[in-house]
């Protein structure tokens, strides 16, 4: 199993290239199930979850190449899917597989997708993905662990309302209506850039969407969708952006983030700069610079615009070397602070009461073995090897590699100390 043995201490400086988002490439893969024809996306992130959407929609019948060896331009056929099929072994170690049943219901007018399961950071249930299809007239059962969902002929527009903002949900609806007979009409949908993005894409294949990137979408209906005209880019991954601007507040320097949207990113950069660092938009890059010590900064997570969620453990990273103590809110999921323990073990201070978590600043943290425990997790576990004496060993890895391309180059390229070992 891989692991990351850092020698932390070391500044970071340089410019590093941001990726494309990985929560909007994985919607936009399954988008291409909504056609027949080949659809071509951009700026592709090579990562884990990627790899593993592609090896669904290939399971399924689909088409999936890459356009070259270590290309980011990705083409996807789903003209040729013959078995609208989601199994555990690939659902199981990727929640997201949940966005192929919205268009596989939609085109195919049935879909049986395994059910995603509990994970490490909550218990994440689809119950809202179901409801709301079928309020689209889906039949849908769940037997044996899995969704089995039928419509007989088209999906019908209607009105859905969710208990609570789901991201994959409203990306679920989005393309379940873009091919229903008649109107839909979102309420509470999710405004997350990513949504946006895949909107947009779907506007491209032939929807007929308005009010993306607000509460309330409207969705009508059409008979058949396309290829968009030209390759679709995927929005940049404000998540990296934001955890490499974590990882320069936490252990100082200077970086341009080259690919980036600062303005997907302002509860975040004001954070950070309430931490005291100096961060710079001009056209499509960031420039961070760090020079002294953070200062410890309280936030709390909510839907977008708010602070994000998938931001909270590396936020709580620079914190643990921050001057003063902060109060962290977790408000999306219900068990969160995975990290926290792993933290604690590099000498960080920090205290969790249900949903909170008090983290008081120190000097410096000491290297350690550490393990991660989810994404997100893992990545505040590098920022803080970064800045802590000695070595650092971040063990399971595969956590990170499921949602970062290339995380240790990209830090190496900035002057870190850190490798990848077996
Ligand atoms: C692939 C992807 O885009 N993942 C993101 C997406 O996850 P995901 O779409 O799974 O997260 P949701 O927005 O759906 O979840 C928000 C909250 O609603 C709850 N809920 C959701 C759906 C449902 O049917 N029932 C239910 O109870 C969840 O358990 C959670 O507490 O949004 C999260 C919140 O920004 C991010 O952390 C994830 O990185
Ligand atoms: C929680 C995350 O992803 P997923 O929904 O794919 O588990 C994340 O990206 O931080």
């Amino acid at each position: 199993m891989d692991k990351l043995l850092i020698r932390g201490g070391k500044p970071l400086n340089g410019t590093v290239t941001i990726s494309g988002a990985k929560n909007a490439a994985l919607p936009e893969l399954c988008a291409a199930l909504l056609t027949a024809e080949p659809v071509v996306l951009d700026n592709v992130p090579r990562l884990q979850d990627v790899q593993t959407m592609i090896k669904l929609l290939r399971n399924m019948g689909a088409g999936v190449e890459w356009q070259a060896e270590g290309s980011h331009r990705l083409v996807l056929n789903a003209g040729t899917v013959t078995s609208p099929e989601a199994p555990y072994e690939l659902v199981k170690t990727m929640r997201a597989s949940i966005l192929a049943l919205g268009p596989l219901l939609a085109r195919f007018g049935e879909a049986t997708v395994s059910l995603p399961g509990g994970c490490a950071i909550g218990s994440r249930p689809v119950d809202q993905h179901i409801k709301g299809l079928q309020a689209m007239g889906a039949e849908i059962r769940v037997e044996h662990g899995y969704i089995l969902a039928k419509v007989n002929g088209r999906l019908k527009g209607a009105r859905i309302t969710t208990d609570m903002i789901t991201v994959t949900g409203t990306e679920n609806f989005l393309m379940a209506a873009a091919l229903a007979e008649g109107e839909t009409v979102l309420e509470n949908a999710a405004q997350e850039p990513e949504v946006t993005d895949l909107a947009e894409l779907l506007i491209k294949m032939g929807a007929k969407i308005s009010g993306h990137g607000t509460s309330r979408i409207v969705i009508q209906g059409v008979d058949r969708l396309h290829a968009p005209v030209q390759p679709h880019p995927i929005v940049p991954d404000r998540i990296e952006a934001g955890t490499f601007l974590c990882a320069v507040a936490a252990a100082g320097g200077d970086v341009a983030l080259v690919g980036s949207r600062a303005d997907h990113l302002d509860a975040v950069i004001d954070k950070l700069r309430e931490a005291g660092a100096s961060i710079n938009a001009i056209n499509n890059q960031l420039r961070i610079t760090m020079s002294t010590r953070p200062v410890a900064v309280g936030f709390r997570t909510s839907e977008y615009p708010a602070f994000p969620t998938d931001m909270q453990a590396q936020l709580m990273a620079v914190n643990c070397v921050a001057q003063g103590a902060a109060k962290i809110s977790e408000t999306i999921f219900e068990n969160r602070f995975m990290h926290v323990n792993e933290l604690v073990r590099l000498g960080a201070h920090i205290e969790v009461d249900g949903h909170t978590a008090v983290v008081t600043g120190v000097e410096r943290l000491s290297g350690a073995t550490v393990m991660a425990t989810d994404l997100r997790a893992s990545a505040s576990l590098v920022i803080a090897g970064l800045c802590a004496d000695g070595e650092t060993v971040v063990d399971r890895i595969y956590h990170l590699d499921r949602g970062y391309e290339q995380m240790e180059a990209k830090l190496r390229g900035l002057g870190a100390d850190i490798e990848r070992i077996k």
